[in-house]
């Protein structure tokens, strides 16, 4: 299926529904019967389901990693002063502003072809793509760097693929029949991550990262929000039993607040609200921006 949100995505997409209308259209096939699952990057899943639909299956993580990609650098911190990065991610705009304030972080729409064309005529000096859609999509030679996820820490759900399904009447268990494909540790990551995403506001357009790793059923999580100038930031990490993903997120949420995480949201929150209003007016005058993850 080809969505909506796939045709207008260079356009309006943040003012008819953000990247959750993939989700959703996907979604109302599925209730319609014209599908019988959905197959998403659990990125762009938002944290709540409606009614009647479910995760049956996480699938094995890809790599989570943000990635540096340029045509004539080889690192970010080879950038020099003034050089222009390209990013619609609040999350990678806080963490560049924070650490390389030198820099320029210009904002970076499309589908992965449409922003390395963009690289690639010269709009930019390098930008940053997760690396999980570049090596799907068979374009890893791109990948100049992988950003540590000590200095980049992933968004929540990054590099995970999961399949969505809805309640039926025609005593199908789709949910057993696609439990095989569930990778254990990847969706206990993954549920703690989404946990803390939820904590502070679910879809919300925020500079939110939260990733974890399991390693012989212990987790190790961590979490950070911040100011999209990356002058405000806050940081916590928890480790802990892997079979009680949602309680290690809460933790790592209260972490967060304990340094003022809503503080440093609200600014951000008001912030998007101007952002908004920015694009409702741009929109008018022919196009409008719509962040990512
Ligand atoms: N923001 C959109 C989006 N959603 C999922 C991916 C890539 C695959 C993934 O992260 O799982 C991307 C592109 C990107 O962030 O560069």
């Amino acid at each position: 299926m080809s969505t909506k949100g796939d045709q207008i995505l260079d356009r309006t997409l943040s003012k008819v529904g953000g990247k959750g209308l993939f989700v959703k259209e996907l979604e109302v096939a599925m209730a319609e019967g014209r599908a019988d699952l959905a197959v998403h990057s659990l990125k762009d899943v938002p944290m709540e389901l409606p009614e009647g639909f479910a995760l049956a299956a996480v699938l094995e993580r890809e790599d989570p990693r943000d990635a540096f990609v340029s045509n004539d650098y080889a690192s970010l911190a080879e950038l020099p002063a003034g050089a222009v990065v390209g990013t619609s991610s609040l999350r990678r705009q806080s963490l560049i502003a924070a650490r390389y304030p030198h820099l320029v972080i210009k904002p970076l729409r499309g589908n992965l072809d449409t922003r390395l064309g963009k690289l690639d005529r010269g709009d930019y000096a390098a930008i940053i793509l997760a690396a999980a859609g570049l090596k799907r999509l068979g374009l890893p030679q791109r990948i100049r760097a992988l950003l540590d996820p000590a200095d980049s820490l992933p968004a929540a759900g990054q590099g995970a693929m999961a399949i969505e399904i809805a309640e039926r009447d025609d005593g199908i268990d789709l949910m057993a029949l696609l439990a095989p494909l569930n990778h254990e540790a990847t969706a206990q990551a993954v549920t703690a991550e989404r946990k803390v995403s939820k904590v502070f506001g679910g879809s919300c357009q925020v500079p939110l990262a939260a990733f974890a790793t399991v390693e012989d059923g212990q987790m190790h999580l961590r979490a950070m929000v911040a100011t999209p100038d990356g002058v405000r930031m806050a940081s916590a990490e928890v480790r802990g039993a892997a079979a009680d993903p949602e309680a290690l997120g809460q933790q790592v949420a209260d972490l967060l607040r304990a340094q003022d995480a809503v503080g440093i949201l609200a600014s951000c929150l008001s912030e998007a609200a101007q952002a908004d209003a920015d694009a409702r007016s741009a929109t008018l005058a022919g196009g409008a921006p719509a962040a990512d993850a």
